[in-house]
C-alpha cells in the first residue's frame, strides 16, 4: 500500500485530495494529512475520511510528501521533514524555487514543483509540472498521472511554471471575477441574479470547450459570433474601448511580477 503525506489541506491541498479520491487514484487509507496543530489535522482528516498526522513522522516511509502550505510556511515544514529523509517531495507553493526546496532537503530527496489550480477539484484543472535536478522519470510520471487525472497537465521549465502560475494558477480567480461581472451586467439589464450567474458561467464554459475541442484560434470562433453591423460587435467595441484586453494582460503581468518579488528575483 502507498503512503502519501499532505502538509496543508486548505483550498488547493483539499482540491487535490478530493480530486484524487474521487478519481479513485488514491485510497483513503493511504493518505495522511498534517495541519498546523493536532486538532486541525484531526479535523481535516475526519472531513476527508483519511488519517491525521500528528508530527509529520510519516514523511520517513511515505512514497510521496506533498507541500500545500502557504509559501511563508514552507521553510518551517522543510525543516520539520528533512530529518525524516523523505524520498519524494512535491511542492505546489507559488514562488518557492526548486533551488530553495532542494537546498533545504537532504541530498537524495527527489523534488518536483507543480502549479495546479482549484478546478482540479472538479476534474478540470490545469497543472504545470517542473522537475527538480534529481527527479527521476518515475517520479515525473507519477506527478503527470496525478495531475492528468485532475484535468490537463504539462511538463515545463521552472520559468514557464512561474509564468503559468500567473495565467492558469491564478486564472480561476480572474475567471470568477469575469463571471461575477457578467452576472452583474445581466442584473443591470434586468435578469434575475441566479439565471444571470448560470448563463455567464455556462457561456464561458461552452466557449472554453469550443477552443479546446475545435483547436481553432479564439479570434476565428469570435468571428463566428460577430455578424457584420450586428449586436455582438457593438458589445465587443465597447469592451475594447474600455481596455478589456489590456486589463487582462496587465493583470497577468502584475501577478508574475508579484511572484518574482516573492521569490526574491
Ligand atoms: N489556492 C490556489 O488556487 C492555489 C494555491 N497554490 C499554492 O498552494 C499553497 C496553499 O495555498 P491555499 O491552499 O490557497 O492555502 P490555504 O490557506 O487554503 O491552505 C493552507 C493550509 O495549510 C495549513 N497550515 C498552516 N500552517 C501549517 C503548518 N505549519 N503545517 C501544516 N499545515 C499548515 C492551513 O491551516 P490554517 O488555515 O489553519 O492556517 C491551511 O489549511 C500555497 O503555497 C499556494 O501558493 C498553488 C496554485 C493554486
Ligand atoms: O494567490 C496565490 O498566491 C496562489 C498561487 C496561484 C493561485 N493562488
Amino acid at each position: 500500500m502507498k503512503k502519501i503525506l499532505i502538509f496543508g489541506c486548505g483550498a488547493m491541498g483539499g482540491a487535490i485530495l478530493s480530486g484524487c479520491l474521487a478519481k479513485g487514484l488514491w485510497k483513503k487509507e493511504e493518505i495522511y494529512v498534517k495541519e498546523h496543530s493536532e486538532e486541525a489535522s484531526r479535523e481535516k482528516a475526519s472531513r476527508y475520511g483519511v488519517h491525521a498526522s500528528m508530527d509529520g513522522r510519516e514523511a520517513k516511509e511515505a512514497d510521496l510528501v506533498i507541500l500545500a502550505v502557504k509559501p511563508n510556511v514552507v521553510p518551517g515544514v522543510l525543516q520539520e521533514i528533512s530529518r525524516y529523509h523523505p524520498s519524494r517531495v512535491l511542492s505546489i507553493a507559488a514562488a518557492v524555487t526548486l533551488a530553495s526546496l532542494e537546498g533545504a532537503l537532504p541530498e537524495e530527496t527527489e523534488v518536483i514543483r507543480v502549479m495546479p489550480n482549484t478546478p482540479a477539484s472538479v476534474g478540470e484543472g490545469m497543472a504545470a509540472i517542473a522537475p527538480g535536478k534529481k527527479a527521476s522519470p518515475d517520479f515525473i510520471r507519477e506527478a503527470e498521472e496525478i495531475f492528468s487525472a485532475l484535468g490537463k497537465e504539462a511538463v515545463v521549465t521552472e520559468r514557464q511554471l512561474d509564468e503559468l502560475g500567473a495565467l492558469s494558477g491564478a486564472g480561476p480567480g480572474y475567471a470568477f471575477v469575469i463571471i461575477d461581472a457578467l452576472a452583474d451586467a445581466g442584473v443591470l439589464i434586468g435578469l434575475p441574479r441566479k439565471l444571470a450567474i448560470e448563463a455567464a458561467a455556462q457561456t464561458l464554459y461552452g466557449a472554453a470547450k469550443m477552443v479546446l475541442e475545435t483547436g481553432k484560434h479564439p479570434a476565428e470562433l469570435r468571428d463566428q459570433v460577430t455578424s457584420p453591423g450586428g449586436t455582438t460587435i457593438a458589445g465587443i467595441h465597447a469592451m475594447e474601448r474600455d481596455g478589456i484586453r489590456a486589463a487582462l494582460m496587465d493583470g497577468v503581468k502584475a501577478c508574475l511580477e508579484k511572484s518574482d518579488a516573492m521569490a526574491g528575483k
